[in-house]
């Protein structure tokens, strides 16, 4: 199985893996179908799940948000770390890598905490907001199409509570943001997302090197 961070060297990184990942047997479980896929680097990375629990866990979340399901990992950690009255509402637009997702969180004993929501994200939360349910969320997960991050955000901004989080995935995009030959798309949209955040004072921000770069977003 392909485990990596193109952020230290492989024997360090190995070194963190075996000194800190507490990894779920169904989340491996998870982790190693997933990586039959062509698509596998969609998967956030095991530390990255990791951390997202640790969050959850930390501000002590019930309502919580995942825009981006794929195969389920990112849901499936919060899903574990939330208590039992918990929920994540997770967005996508694909049938068949859900349906994975689906089958992996009731192996879990966890699929009535999780309601998958299929179609296009920004439809659909702004279908929360015009149900009211703005300041109604305490943490969401931001890892869906990058052209979209900005529109994620506002709207994430809108639905999370005043001391919530939102935590946005592949802020460092392989390290492609740093390389200003790369004027791809979807490199530009991370770049503008990043550049915006910086100037953005209705949160504290912290970017992290793990995974794919991580940031934390704290609404204030
Ligand atoms: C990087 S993957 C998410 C990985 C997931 N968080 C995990 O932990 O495995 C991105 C997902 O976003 C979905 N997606 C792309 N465009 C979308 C849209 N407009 N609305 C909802 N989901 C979308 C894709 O189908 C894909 O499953």
């Amino acid at each position: 199985m392909t485990v990596q961070s193109i952020f230290m060297p492989e024997a360090i990184y190995r070194y963190m893996l075996d000194a800190s990942l507490r990894e779920t047997a169904i989340q491996a479980k998870l982790r190693a179908e997933t990586a039959k896929l062509t698509e596998a680097h969609y998967q956030i990375a095991p530390e990255e799940g990791q951390l997202l629990a640790f969050l959850v866990e930390m501000i002590g979340a019930r309502r919580t948000l995942d825009i981006g399901t794929f195969t389920g990992y990112s849901a499936l950690t919060v899903a574990q770390s939330l208590p039992d009255d918990g929920r994540v509402i997770s967005f996508d637009v694909n049938e068949q890598w859900t349906s994975q997702a689906r089958a992996i969180w009731s192996e879990a004993g966890v699929a009535d905490k999780i309601d998958l929501r299929i179609g296009p994200a920004l439809d659909s939360l702004d279908k929360l907001l015009d149900d009211r349910e703005g300041e109604s969320f305490d943490f969401a997960f931001i890892d869906a199409d990058k052209e979209n991050y900005d529109a994620y955000y506002e709207r994430c901004l809108s639905l999370v509570r005043r001391g919530g989080l939102i935590v946005v995935d592949n802020t460092l995009w392989r390290g492609r943001v740093a390389d200003p030959s790369d004027r791809k798309h979807k490199t530009q949209a991370i770049r503008v997302f990043n550049a915006a955040r910086l100037e953005d004072e209705r949160v504290a921000l912290c970017m992290l090197p793990v995974g794919d770069g991580v940031t934390l977003l704290r609404r204030r």
